[in-house]
């Protein structure tokens, strides 16, 4: 166990009503001490806030501050833990963490908290890595997911499946041991229904990872389209204010803009690209690759079509440009105001996109200038990220760390050789050796399974005094 003590501010830069300075460790109370003399916090009660002077080491004053003190192992880290709550200024956080380290404190690394607090069983490693995702959350739906996680969601999911594999693992090592007497303790046909069972919940923990990861990262959402479709004004609409310059000038959007709206609780990444034209200059040649690049990378793609201007041919031809397998696509047929069949544009829809035969419900006819059919567009992109359930459910568990998808893709191609080998008859030690592989990787996310590198890579993402 980690024997020296750690000190770090704990608010984030920059002035604020309150900072606050943490310090954990075997010395952090007696540590701080001496520079508190209102009260002798060696007999202090933990858990308690303490107000009082923080003087620094000629016993000048630093700040008034009110203190807490932790006792091990109930504190976050499980260790002796002292926070002290001083006004927030840099200049005193500052103070105050030099005042700790000419004391013996050592300056925390990124996350250090965090891991003292897995290290000494307070969090295994998931719930770690969602106070990471809890702090960066910026949506209903991305909180929703890191406090369910922080909660054991993921864990006791992780940790059931892996309960009943050893269960069977050590029948199956049992006959190992008896390997000349040719028993099976473990029923083959019972084994295989539980490989079945385990790697289909593997795989409903797989697939919510798409959602989780949109979620997570926000959905990156291109609106694209000819010069003057309309796209601006759109952007605007979803924004509900006026980010974009919007004119009847065709090409007034050169640049692509970048804003991020919040629908339904998720959070969508919007980007207005350049107009996609055969262009006659150099610039507007440039914004049309940037177009065409966003899209590349693009999660969903909003196609804005002005149902005058616009033929069938010209919008097949550039849906035909835009379009690449895995993008969710939405055709927005924009002026409506300006069409004299504005009704059966709107039956028509998926005709008119001709051989797109884009689904009605992909289909969105709109005045975007008068905000007219917003709500039908915002509910496909919500859609669209929940599968047509127009939110998320708050039992659920879902998967949002990559790391934790990448270790159960693992355990699942681990868990079809196991499938496959009990199908052939395979010896039991082959079938054994990749049992304990998969039970390997669905370690890796609760943290059961460790390295140092592994611990490293991911305590070094988060943020000092955390
Ligand atoms: N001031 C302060 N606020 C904070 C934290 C903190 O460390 N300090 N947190 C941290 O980042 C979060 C809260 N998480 C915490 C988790 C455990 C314990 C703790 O003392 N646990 C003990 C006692 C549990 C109990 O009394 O039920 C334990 O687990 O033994 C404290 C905070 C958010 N707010
Ligand atoms: N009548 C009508 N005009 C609209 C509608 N939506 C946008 N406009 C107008 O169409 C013109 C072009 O709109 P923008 O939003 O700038 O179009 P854009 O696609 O971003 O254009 P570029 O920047 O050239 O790519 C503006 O004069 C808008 O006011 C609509 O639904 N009906």
């Amino acid at each position: 166990m980690s024997q020296d003590t750690i000190i770090a501010v704990a608010t984030p830069p920059g002035e604020g009503a309150i900072g606050i300075v943490r310090l954990s460790g075997p010395d952090a109370i007696q540590l701080i001490n001496p520079f508190f003399p209102s009260r002798d916090l060696l007999r202090a009660r933990a858990r308690q806030a303490y107000f009082g002077t923080l003087r620094d080491a000629e016993g000048e004053e630093i700040d008034e501050v009110v203190l807490t003190l932790y006792r091990a192992p109930a504190s976050y880290t499980g260790e002796d833990a002292v926070e002290i709550s001083c006004h927030g200024s840099p200049y005193i956080l500052q103070r105050i963490v030099q005042l700790g380290g000419d004391a013996g404190a050592r300056p925390a690394g990124p996350g250090e908290f965090s891991q003292r607090a897995f290290l000494n069983g307070k969090l295994d490693l998931s719930q770690a890595e969602a106070v990471s995702d809890l702090i960066a959350s910026r949506s209903a739906a991305a909180h929703r997911i890191a406090l369910g996680q922080l909660r054991g969601g993921v864990s006791n999911e992780i940790g059931d499946l892996r309960a009943r594999l050893i269960d069977f693992a050590s029948l199956i090592e049992l006959e190992l041991d008896f390997a000349e007497e040719d028993v099976e303790f473990a029923d083959r046909g019972q084994l295989s229904e539980l490989v079945a069972e385990i790697r289909s919940r593997i795989g409903t923990l797989t697939t919510s990872f798409r959602l989780g990861n949109a979620i997570k990262e926000g959905v990156s959402t291109v609106i694209a389209g000819r010069p003057n479709a309309g796209k601006s004004t759109l952007l605007n609409a979803l924004l509900n204010e006026d980010r974009a310059i919007v004119s009847n000038i065709p090409g007034t959007t050169r640049d692509t803009i970048e804003e991020a709206v919040n629908i339904g609780g998720i959070r969508f990444r919007l980007v207005d690209t350049a107009g996609i034209r055969d262009a006659s200059d150099a610039i507007e040649a440039m914004g049309v690759e940037r177009t065409l690049q966003q899209v590349a990378v693009g999660h969903v793609l909003v196609y804005v079509f002005d149902v005058v201007e616009t033929s069938p041919e010209t919008l097949a031809a550039d849906l035909d440009r835009l379009y690449r397998e895995d993008l969710e696509l939405v055709v927005v047929a924009n002026k409506m105001d300006l069409n004299p069949y504005t009704k059966y544009v709107h039956y028509f829809g998926p005709e008119y996109a001709g051989k797109w035969q884009v689904p009605p419900e992909r289909f969105v006819p709109m005045i975007a200038s008068e905000r007219s059919n917003l709500q039908y567009l915002q509910d496909t992109l919500l859609n669209i990220v929940t599968d047509g359930r127009g939110g998320i459910d708050a039992q659920e568990i879902i998967l949002s760390n990559a790391r934790h998808y990448d270790a159960l893709r693992r355990a699942d191609a681990a868990l079809e050789r196991v499938a496959e080998g009990l199908q052939s008859g395979l010896s039991q030690d082959f079938v054994a050796m990749d049992i304990r592989q998969s039970l390997r990787d669905l370690g890796e996310i609760t943290g059961e399974i460790t390295t140092d590198d592994l611990l490293g890579n991911i305590f070094s993402n988060f943020c000092i005094g955390k």
